[in-house]
Order: C-alpha cells, then sequence, then structure tokens
C-alpha cells in the first residue's frame, strides 16, 4: 500500500480596501458561479511571477473595475487554508483616484461604510481582514 501525498495548491493574492473620499470602501460580488459564488470580497487577484503586490493590485483593479487608485499601507496578511487550496491575502490600503467603478469580471459592486460590512457574507478568510479594519 502506498499513499500519494499532494501538496493543496496554494495561491498568493493581492487585495485592495479601496477607501473614497466619503469614508467609504469598495466590494464587489463574486459571480453566481464557481469558487465562493455570490459572496462578497475586496477586489484583488493572484500575484503574477516576478510582480509585486502594489503593482499586481493596481493591474487587478483596472482589470475588475476599470478605476485607478493609489497603493498605500500594507493592513493585513491573512493566511487560510480551504478545502483544496490555501491563499496568501496580502491586503493594502488603497484611494481612489479616478473612474465610476464597473463589474466588469464580478456580478456588482458597491461602496459601503465600515459598520455596514457585517451586512455582507464573505469568504471565511475575511474575518480577519474585516477585524482589522475595525481594530
Ligand atoms: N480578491 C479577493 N480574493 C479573496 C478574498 N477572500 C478570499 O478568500 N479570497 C480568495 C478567493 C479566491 O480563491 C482567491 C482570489 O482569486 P481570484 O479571484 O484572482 O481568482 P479565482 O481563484 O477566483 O479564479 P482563478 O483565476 O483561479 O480561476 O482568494 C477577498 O476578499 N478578495
Ligand atoms: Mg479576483
Amino acid at each position: 500500500m502506498s499513499e500519494t501525498l499532494t501538496p493543496i495548491p496554494h495561491k498568493c493574492i493581492g487585495v485592495a480596501v479601496i477607501w473614497n473620499d466619503r469614508g467609504q470602501i469598495l466590494i464587489d460580488r463574486r459571480k453566481a458561479h464557481g469558487l465562493h459564488g455570490g459572496l462578497w470580497e475586496f477586489p484583488g487577484g493572484k500575484i503574477e511571477p516576478g510582480e509585486t503586490v502594489e503593482a499586481c493590485i493596481q493591474r487587478e483593479i483596472r482589470e475588475e473595475l476599470g478605476i485607478e487608485i493609489a497603493v498605500q499601507a500594507h493592513l493585513i496578511t491573512v493566511e487560510h487554508t480551504y478545502s483544496h487550496f490555501r491563499v496568501s491575502l496580502m491586503v493594502h490600503h488603497c484611494r481612489h483616484l479616478a473612474g465610476e467603478p464597473q463589474p466588469l469580471e464580478c456580478d456588482e459592486v458597491r461602496w459601503v461604510n465600515l459598520d455596514q460590512l457585517e451586512q455582507f457574507t464573505f469568504p471565511q478568510a475575511n474575518v480577519k481582514i474585516i477585524e482589522a479594519l475595525k481594530g
């Protein structure tokens, strides 16, 4: 008898907490089908080989929302294991500079106040991000 130990995939994700000048944060709802379908998240995506976290966040936000941001201070890095993969979420504060957010790769986008976040369902790893934001 032998067992094959296959390590689960690891994704490194740049994540943006984008603030506007009214003190609101931008969240998006993932497409209904697929991984974490229908859940809300902070926009972002996979860091490409050789890419800095800051460059990744800026690129992903252009691709997903069509807006320009300034990537600012690191907020938290969250390590989380889901059933079939694990993620490192590298979260930065960002400032909205220009453009109306468009749901180019998601179902919906919304500006929300910090105290409204609990009204939305996020993936499990986001509990720590939201704690850090409120702390
Ligand atoms: N962008 C973002 N991703 C999050 C958050 N919370 C959380 O668990 N994740 C996870 C969900 C996904 O597995 C991963 C984000 O990857 P992604 O959106 O670039 O790509 P994906 O894995 O959905 O799809 P694929 O490109 O692998 O096909 O990180 C969050 O707040 N924002
Ligand atoms: Mg994404």
